[in-house]
């Protein structure tokens, strides 16, 4: 499967910072996977023409479930679709955990992401608490069957498995972790999409650096990364960029 990597640059970026997009469009010319960088809502439109006809595509880190309406302060799918974004990341941790974001409401936002042509990255991943209660399989697996839109598909839906206790702390599961983590997902998926579900990418997401990507791409179900703060420099991205193809 091709793989994809993406960029989550969270609460973070400037104008000055457009400038990693032309740089990364310069260092990632050839790759042969797909590329998504994700900015704030405020360097979306500016995003998109920076990575015009390159392979970098844009996406966004949250959309509401609305088309329109009186939700001061929000942005619906719409709207980032009529600016260029391809993709938006759903159901992050820090959403989850921080604005009370259930999996009823990631799927009203994943449902909106389809019907505005977005390809939906759908965030899933157990507190290290629940890990340490040996509850990472259930949690991640209700997350999931909960917030996958009935008519998904493998052009449309991508999983990001992220543990929330590995999101910038430099920690990462052992092997046999995100592989077991991994293969619950594409079961599920499977079981919900039938044969279409194999064709999901399922990304790891969580202190993700250039060190350490070769490593994870080489276990069984990963189709690429979801990367935070190793996306924010170009040199670094593109570093694991290498490192998936
Ligand atoms: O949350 C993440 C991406 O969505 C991961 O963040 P880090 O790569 O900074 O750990």
């Amino acid at each position: 499967m091709r793989r994809l990597i993406a960029g989550n640059w969270k609460m973070n970026g400037l104008a000055s910072s457009l400038a990693e997009i032309a740089a990364l469009r310069e260092l990632t010319g050839k790759a042969a996977c797909d590329i998504v960088v994700c900015p704030p809502f405020t360097l979306i439109d500016r995003a998109v023409e920076r990575a015009k006809d390159s392979n970098l595509a844009i996406g966004a880190q949250d959309c509401h479930a609305q088309q329109s309406g009186a939700h001061t302060g929000d942005v619906s799918a719409e709207m980032l679709a009529n600016i260029g974004a391809r993709y938006v990341i759903l159901g992050h941790s820090e959403r989850r955990l921080s604005h009370g974001e259930d999996d009823e409401i990631v799927l009203a936002k994943a449902i909106a992401a389809h019907r505005a042509g977005l390809i939906a990255i759908v965030c899933v991943g157990e507190t290290r608490h629940e890990r340490d209660e040996g509850r990472a399989i259930e949690v991640v697996g209700g997350q999931l069957r909960e917030s996958i839109p009935e008519r998904a598909t493998s052009a449309d839906l991508v999983i990001a498995y992220e543990p929330v206790w590995a999101i910038g702390t430099g920690l990462v599961p052992t092997n046999e972790q995100i592989e077991e983590v991994h293969a619950a997902i594409r079961q599920i998926l499977e079981e919900r999409l039938g044969s279409d579900g194999r064709s999901v990418k399922i990304l790891y997401g969580g202190s993700v650096k250039a060190s350490n990507a070769q490593a994870i791409f080489g276990l069984r179900n990963v189709d690429g990364a979801l990367v935070g703060g190793a996306s924010l420099k170009a040199s670094e991205f593109a570093g694991i960029i290498s490192a998936a193809v």
